[in-house]
């Protein structure tokens, strides 16, 4: 069986240490995977080279001059477990793309590793499979919002958030663009009970100066809230690079 990556070049998996740039544990070394392919498509995604491959044809604004070609790998969970242990940190953050997409073969590839901190970023709209839920810790689960440009039926399953709600090891992520994204994330947390503790909100962004533009009015509306704010660190640190 095979893990499906994405890379950060043709045929490099995108497999790489780095700190952890946002939510609860931002700033700690940790080693990152990013797999590919998602069931949403945000018009802002960073990472849309991840969903953007030969066959798969959703519209994104890099269309015309985007290489669909050369953004996708398969490994095995052993080879992959191989080079995540070889890179030192114990913390493991899976992204991707959507990864719980791939809960199986994720679970065969942490199982194969030393014991890790493990992190998933995930939009929230797929359950954990049930061989690795017990092998994560963390989940960081961010809902899209309208601004998405996706389907709410899609994006916002309630019967799903109920879930990651009720679930101790998650904390949320909103993404916001403006103020009008706000009561949207009001209206999520009454609906679901979510601590404040447990709600961050992020600018979205992809340049270090959107960011702080950004991050002066939603800062201000996390504290009003008793929401909590998390930035950007890597954009501020590596810009908007693959395998950072
Ligand atoms: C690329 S996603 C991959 C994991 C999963 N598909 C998800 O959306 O959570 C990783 C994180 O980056 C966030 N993200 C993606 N593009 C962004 C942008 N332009 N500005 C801010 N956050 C962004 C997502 O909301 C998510 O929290
Ligand atoms: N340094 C760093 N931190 C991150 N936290 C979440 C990321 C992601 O793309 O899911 C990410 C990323 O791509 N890089
Ligand atoms: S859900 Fe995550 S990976 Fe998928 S398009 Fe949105 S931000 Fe990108
Ligand atoms: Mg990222």
């Amino acid at each position: 069986m095979t893990l499906v990556l994405a890379t950060t070049e043709p045929g490099e998996a995108e497999i790489f240490a780095s700190l952890q740039g946002e939510g609860p544990a931002v700033g700690r070394p940790s080693v990152f995977v990013r797999l590919s392919r998602c069931n949403l498509a945000c018009t802002w995604c960073d990472t849309a080279y991840t969903w953007r491959f030969e066959g798969d044809n959703r519209p994104h604004r890099d269309a015309a001059t985007f290489d669909r070609r050369v953004n996708q790998v398969s490994m095995s969970e052993e080879d992959a477990a191989a080079r995540i242990a070889a890179l030192g940190p114990e913390r493991l953050v899976i992204t991707g793309g959507e990864p719980l997409l791939q809960g199986a073969a994720l679970a065969r590839m942490v199982g194969q590793l030393p014991a890790m901190h493990v992190e998933i970023e995930t939009n929230g709209t797929v359950a954990p499979h049930p061989a690795l839920d017990p092998l994560v810790h963390q989940y960081n689960v961010s809902p899209k919002l309208a601004h998405s440009g996706n389907p709410a039926e899609l994006a916002l399953v309630p019967e799903r958030l109920a879930g990651w709600a009720a679930e101790p090891r998650t904390f949320f992520k909103f993404v916001v663009s403006s103020q009008s994204d706000l009561a949207e994330i009001e209206r999520l947390q009454s609906d679901h009970a979510i601590p404040g503790e447990r709600l961050f909100v992020m600018p979205e962004g992809t340049e270090s100066d959107t960011l702080r533009a950004r991050s002066a009015w939603l800062a201000e509306a996390a504290l009003g809230r008793g929401w909590r704010f998390t930035d950007r660190l890597h954009i501020h640190l590596y810009g908007d690079t693959r395998g950072t």
